[in-house]
């Protein structure tokens, strides 16, 4: 199942990949692009995208803390990101995309961390048990790729600071999801250079519209 078995009339795309695939670089496109076509659009991000969140984010980027204590605040992040951002959002018609959702859970938590993945269906059933994105595009590149953009271009958070084997567990969850759920995750190649992945994201989405 995609999106929502209540059928709300707006759209949620999530945006996935390891630290330095990209993804950010694509976001404010793709929020142009939709604008362009006729979109109200309501770009936010996980965690965080609330006050509440945000603060959660900053603690969650910058503390150490046990593994179950990370997912349930993810999780608790995305609870208050449903209740006061997607939802209203969604039923109001908007199109909502978000910088990162479950299936980033389910790969550093889940993949990196190595939190059993039972654990983390039940927070997914409890926290968003009728909604799942429209699209999620995952962005894919080698380590060694994600990782020199990182190095060249800014000072790392507690999980950019991770070791290689830990982004490469991530990365292996994340093809393993899109394996699981074809309909709903498209894989981008973000090897390519800016404008071609632009040009991908342009076709993938015109489907949707
Ligand atoms: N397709 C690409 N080719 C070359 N550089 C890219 C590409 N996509 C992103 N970058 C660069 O890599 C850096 C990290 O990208 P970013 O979008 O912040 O990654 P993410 O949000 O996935 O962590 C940025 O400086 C960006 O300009
Ligand atoms: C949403 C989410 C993010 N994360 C991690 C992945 C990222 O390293 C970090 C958030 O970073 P990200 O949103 O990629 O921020 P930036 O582009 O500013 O670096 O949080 C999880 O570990 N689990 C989650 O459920």
């Amino acid at each position: 199942m995609t999106q929502d078995s209540t059928a709300v009339p707006g759209k949620f795309i999530s945006f996935e990949g390891i630290d330095g695939a990209g993804k950010s670089t694509h976001i404010a496109f793709v929020a142009d692009l939709l604008r362009a076509r006729g979109k109200s659009v309501v770009s936010s991000r996980e965690p965080g995208g609330t006050a509440v969140g945000e603060k959660l984010r900053d603690m969650l980027l910058h503390e150490k803390m046990h593994l179950e204590t990370e997912a349930l605040l993810m999780f608790a992040s995305r609870r208050e990101h449903m209740a006061q951002v997607i939802e209203p959002a969604l039923a109001r018609g908007d199109w909502v995309i978000s910088d990162r959702f479950t299936d980033a859970s389910f790969a550093y938590q889940g993949g990196g961390r190595g939190l059993n993945r039972a654990k983390m269906e039940a927070l997914e059933q409890w926290v968003h048990p009728h909604l799942q994105p429209a699209l999620t595009l995952l962005f894919d590149v080698p380590l060694d790729v994600a990782r020199a953009r990182l190095d060249a271009t800014r000072t790392l958070d507690k999980f950019e600071q991770e070791k290689v084997d830990f982004f490469a567990a991530c990365r292996t969850e994340y093809l393993r999801r899109a394996a699981q759920f074809p309909e709903r995750i498209v894989v981008v190649d973000s090897t390519k250079s800016i404008e071609e992945t632009r040009a991908t994201l342009t076709g993938i989405l015109e489907k949707l519209l």
